[in-house]
């Protein structure tokens, strides 16, 4: 950590114990005075937080408040009579909030309380950690919140009321709250009525149904006020200014776990009190030159999208629809034809297989939009001068049990590593999973592996690519022979367990895309990514070590300013 100067350092009491307690710019510290008299022969621990010492980043404090009369009474009467002595000694009190790590990435509001004789020097302090507090720009003031009532288990509204409002209230943030009353409901307010100057950012509290409305409102609200054509497949998007915060409170709640690394709703919170900033790739979908969808996380044809298509009319069983209509259309064991054709990204972006995850500050995300927008001409171009020849574009034609896009990991409860591990939240690509024909076993091997540590992609019927585009034409719209007549839906090994179809119609023989969990209309797309078009209150996963200040110690060392 960089020594900066000292704002403030005074000797001040916790929990009845002296300690010295001190600012900088960028971290809040305290030590006992006494314990560190008795171990000076000891070694002084490297950890954030010690027995003795403690150190908070600034940036990561909450609120800091005047420690009000009651509350200093009720920490009275607990303790003993030592205690009240010294309470009434030290009367004056401030609580920093901050932001503390537990368990698997999620976060929690810790408080901590400093008592002095003096009322001066609290309000001294709760001025100077207020003044720090109001130098970071990117904490957000006034937000605006979309809660879908029905999302989940149906608890969206209890979770924000009970979990997210009190902190958002500690935090000194104003919000301006929307509960749905219909499907679309957010997405339209957002495209046309919603006052969008007066807020630093929306906030959705759902699952990854409810977060693509918000996705839809936002990114054609910016597009519509800046001109932009939403059904020209290359049209240069604006990126949308607004952050989205995601509160999970819905069935999958992948978007949130693979951006937080946990679908924790405080955590979500803390995550947008301090301000985070994750940048994300958005994948816009058209048919036919005709805007579609936009989609952030899973585009999944086949199993996925027939999983999803089953489990539209099992709503009424909240979450679990998936598990059930998860296992029937794994029995069902379809496959479909078509072809698939990609532009594969360049070799510097990575590869699916290569390992390397996706974690907060990734420097593989870092370029920005325009940089990788240069790489992305370079691939135009190339695709320009190669047409009529073996242009940048692949094609392969198959039968597919499924094929799947996933922008980001899609890391979610259900499968925590994610349907594409090594995929990046924001470097302008997607990775392109095609599981070809299989038997039923050799597939739940494959998906078997999306929940433990083996690879999910080393099969021989499994390819996967790193693409910028794609397109995926059904076989039943290439062929129009009668003399070729198409059976289905496609089984695979054994004989059909679920509805066996006969004859083959525009309905049957195709399956359909689930786009971030909604079922698309055409079954023939084109896929552009649009590199980092959205920001989330996010950061990214952090990695373990990240969890952790380098040295608490360090603030210690330099001679303090101020008393
Ligand atoms: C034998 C064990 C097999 C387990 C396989 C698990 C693989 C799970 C990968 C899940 C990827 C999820 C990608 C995200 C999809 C969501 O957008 C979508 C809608 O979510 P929500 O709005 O919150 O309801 N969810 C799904 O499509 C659920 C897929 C479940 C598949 C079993
Ligand atoms: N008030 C409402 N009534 C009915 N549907 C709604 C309402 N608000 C949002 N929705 C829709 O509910 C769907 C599912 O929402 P979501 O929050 O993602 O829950 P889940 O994760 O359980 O699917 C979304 O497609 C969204 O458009
Ligand atoms: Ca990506």
């Amino acid at each position: 950590m960089e020594e900066q100067a000292r704002l403030l350092s005074s000797m001040l009491f916790n929990k009845h114990r002296q300690v010295e307690v001190a600012l900088n710019r960028s971290v809040l510290a305290w030590k006992e005075m006494e314990r560190r008299r008795k171990r000076s022969s000891g070694v002084i621990s490297n950890s954030a937080e010690t027995a003795h010492s403690h150190a908070v980043q600034v940036c990561e404090i909450v609120a800091v408040l005047d420690t009000k009369e009651d509350q200093d009474n009720a920490e009275t009467r607990r303790s003993q009579k030592k205690a009240k002595q010294h309470s009434q000694l030290y009367p004056h009190a401030f609580t920093v909030s901050y932001v503390r790590r537990t368990r698997r990435h999620q976060w929690r509001c810790s408080d901590v309380t400093f008592h002095s004789a003096s009322e001066g020097l609290c309000e001294r302090w709760i001025q100077v950690i207020n003044e720090q507090l109001s130098l970071i720009a990117s904490r957000p003031k006034s937000l605006l919140v979309y809660i879908n009532p029905f999302g989940g288990k149906q608890r969206g509204r209890r979770i924000y009321e009970q979990k997210v409002a009190p902190l958002f209230g500690r935090a000194g943030i104003s919000a301006d709250v929307i509960v749905t009353e219909r499907a679309n409901h957010a997405r339209d307010h957002l495209k046309t009525e919603a006052n969008l100057d007066k807020y630093d950012g929306v906030v959705c509290v759902g699952g990854d149904g409810m977060f693509s409305e918000i996705l839809h409102g936002l990114v054609t609200r910016f597009q519509t006020d800046n001109g932009v054509d939403q059904n020209q497949p290359d049209a240069e998007m604006v990126p949308c200014s607004l952050r989205i915060g995601i509160i999970p409170a819905g069935s999958t709640d992948c978007i949130c776990f693979a951006t937080v690394g946990t679908n924790d709703p405080v955590t979500s919170a803390l995550h947008i009190i301090v301000g985070d900033s994750q940048p994300m790739d958005v994948c816009s979908v058209h048919h036919d030159d005709i805007f579609l969808r936009y989609s952030v996380s899973l585009l999944g044809y086949g199993f996925y999208g027939d999983v999803l298509t089953d489990s539209e009319r099992k709503r009424w069983l909240g979450p679990a629809r998936y598990d059930l209509s998860g296992v029937k259309t794994f029995l069902s064991h379809n496959y479909y034809e078509g072809t698939i054709s990609f532009l594969p990204a360049e070799n510097n972006m990575g590869d699916p297989r290569d390992k390397l995850q996706c974690r907060s500050g990734c420097g593989i995300c870092q370029h920005e939009p325009s940089s990788t927008g240069t790489q992305w001409e370079m691939s135009e171009e190339k695709e320009k001068s190669d047409k009529g020849g073996s242009s940048g574009w692949s094609a392969i034609r198959g039968k597919f049990i499924a094929i799947n896009a996933a922008s980001m990991s899609c890391a979610c409860p259900r499968s925590p590593k994610g349907l594409s591990p090594s995929a990046h939240l924001a470097d302008g690509t997607t990775d392109l999973i095609l599981v070809r024909k299989c038997s039923r076993l050799d597939f739940l091997r494959h998906l078997v592996r999306h929940t433990n540590k083996e690879d999910q992609f080393d099969h021989s019927f499994v390819e996967v690519h790193r693409v910028r585009k794609f397109r995926f034409q059904p076989r039943h719209h290439e062929l129009v022979s009668l003399e070729d007549p198409i059976e289905s839906p496609k089984k695979t090994g054994f004989s059909p367990i679920c509805s066996a179809q006969t004859t083959c119609n525009y309905s049957t023989c195709h399956s359909s895309w689930s786009c971030d969990g909604e079922i698309l209309p055409n079954a023939a797309i084109q896929v552009s990514v649009q590199c980092q078009l959205i920001r989330l209150f996010a950061r990214g996963i952090e990695e373990q070590q990240q969890c952790l200040l380098e040295d608490p110690c360090t603030l210690w060392a330099v001679e303090p300013s101020t008393h």
